[in-house]
C-alpha cells in the first residue's frame, strides 16, 4: 500500500475530529473521502500534509511515516481557493513548477499540455484575477500537480464548477491516475466520486462508517433499485411483496426492494407475458447509500 493511516484520532481539546480512522490506498488508486460538513475530511488532509499533528496514530507512505519525506512528492489542491491575483496565468504556473525545483523546458511543455487540456490557451496571458471563478479554479488545480507529484489531494475539486468544466476536470484525474498517480479526493457531489473512485471512505462526525471498495459498498445493499417504464399505476404494485419504497418518476415507477429476489414476481406482474420497454435491476447510487448510511441526522 502507497498511503496507510493506523488509528489516527485529532482532538482539539476535548473535541474529537477525528476519531480511530484506518484506510489505505493503493498505488495509482483514486480515493474518495466523504462526509458532511465538519465530517474531517480537511482535517485528515491536512494531517496528512503534516499540516498539524495527529493527536495519535501513524501516517505513512510505502511504510515510511510521512513527516521523514521529502515534499515534493505531494500535491494539494486546498478548499480555500487561492492565486496571485496579477500574476498572469503562464507565469503563475511557472512561478509554482519552479518553485517544487522543475527543470523550465520540462515545465514548459507541462504547462502548454495542460492549458490546453483546460481550454485556458485565450487566457494564458491573463492575470488570474480577470479569470471567472471556474477558470481561477483550473489554475490553481494545474498549479498543484505541475511539479507531478507522486500523490495528488484535492479538496472539494468540483466546487463551483459548470457541467462542462466538472467534465474537463474528471477527465483529467483520470489522465493523472492513467499516468500512475495516487489521488485522495472530496466531494459533497456523489455522483462524482460514484464515477471516480475505486476506493472510499465515508465519514461521520470523525468516524469513519465504511472504507474499501465502492463494489463492495454497493454490494452491502444489494442490486434493490429497479427502474420499469409501465402505465401500471403505483396502487397496483401495492399486491407485490418485497418493496420497501416506491415513486413514479414521469414513464416509470422508481422501486426500492427489500432484496433482489424480489425482482422476478415484479417482472413477471408487470410484463404479463409480453415484452417491456424497460426493466432493470441495479445498485443503489452512492448518493442513496451515503444518506442512508449517514442518516436523516444532518447536526
Ligand atoms: N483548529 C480547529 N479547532 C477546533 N475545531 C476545529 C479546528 N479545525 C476543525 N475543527 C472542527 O473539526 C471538525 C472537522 O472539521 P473539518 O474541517 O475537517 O471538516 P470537513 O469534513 O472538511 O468539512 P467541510 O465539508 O465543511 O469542509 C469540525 O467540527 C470543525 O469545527
Amino acid at each position: 500500500m502507497t498511503l496507510s493511516l493506523q488509528h489516527v484520532v485529532k482532538k482539539y481539546k476535548d473535541f474529537t475530529a477525528v476519531n480511530d480512522l484506518n484506510f489505505t490506498i493503493g498505488k495509482g488508486e483514486i480515493f474518495g473521502l466523504i462526509g458532511q460538513n465538519g465530517a474531517g475530511k480537511t482535517t485528515t488532509f491536512r494531517m496528512i500534509l503534516d499540516l498539524q499533528d495527529q493527536t495519535s496514530g501513524t501516517i505513512t507512505w510505502e511504510g515510511t511515516p510521512i513527516k521523514k519525506i521529502n515534499r515534493d512528492w505531494l500535491g494539494y489542491l486546498p478548499e480555500e481557493r487561492g492565486i496571485f491575483p496579477q500574476m498572469k496565468v503562464e507565469e503563475q504556473l511557472f512561478f509554482f513548477g519552479q518553485l517544487r525545483g522543475m527543470e523550465k523546458s520540462k515545465l514548459k511543455k507541462e504547462i502548454d499540455f495542460w492549458i490546453q487540456r483546460f481550454d485556458l490557451e485565450e487566457k494564458r496571458n491573463a492575470k488570474a484575477e480577470t479569470l471567472s471563478k471556474g477558470n481561477q479554479q483550473k489554475v490553481q488545480l494545474i498549479a498543484s500537480f505541475i511539479h507531478q507529484p507522486k500523490f495528488l489531494i484535492l479538496d472539494e475539486p468540483f466546487s463551483g464548477l459548470d457541467p462542462v468544466n466538472r467534465d474537463l476536470l474528471k477527465n483529467a484525474i483520470l489522465l493523472l491516475k492513467e499516468k500512475g498517480m495516487t489521488i485522495l479526493f472530496s466531494s459533497h457531489q456523489m455522483d462524482n466520486v460514484e464515477e471516480l473512485c475505486d476506493h472510499l471512505c465515508l465519514l461521520k462526525r470523525g468516524v469513519s462508517l465504511f472504507s474499501g471498495s465502492l463494489l463492495d459498498l454497493k454490494k452491502q445493499y444489494g442490486k434493490t433499485k429497479l427502474t420499469i417504464r409501465t402505465d401500471v399505476s403505483i396502487e397496483d404494485f401495492s399486491k407485490m411483496a418485497g418493496i420497501k419504497e416506491i415513486k413514479r418518476d414521469r414513464d416509470e415507477v422508481v422501486i426500492t426492494l427489500v432484496d433482489e429476489s424480489y425482482a422476478k414476481p415484479i417482472f413477471d406482474f408487470v410484463s404479463n407475458g409480453n415484452y417491456i420497454e424497460k426493466f432493470s435491476l441495479d445498485y443503489l447510487s452512492l448518493d442513496a447509500i451515503f444518506k442512508d448510511k449517514v442518516g436523516g441526522d444532518l447536526a
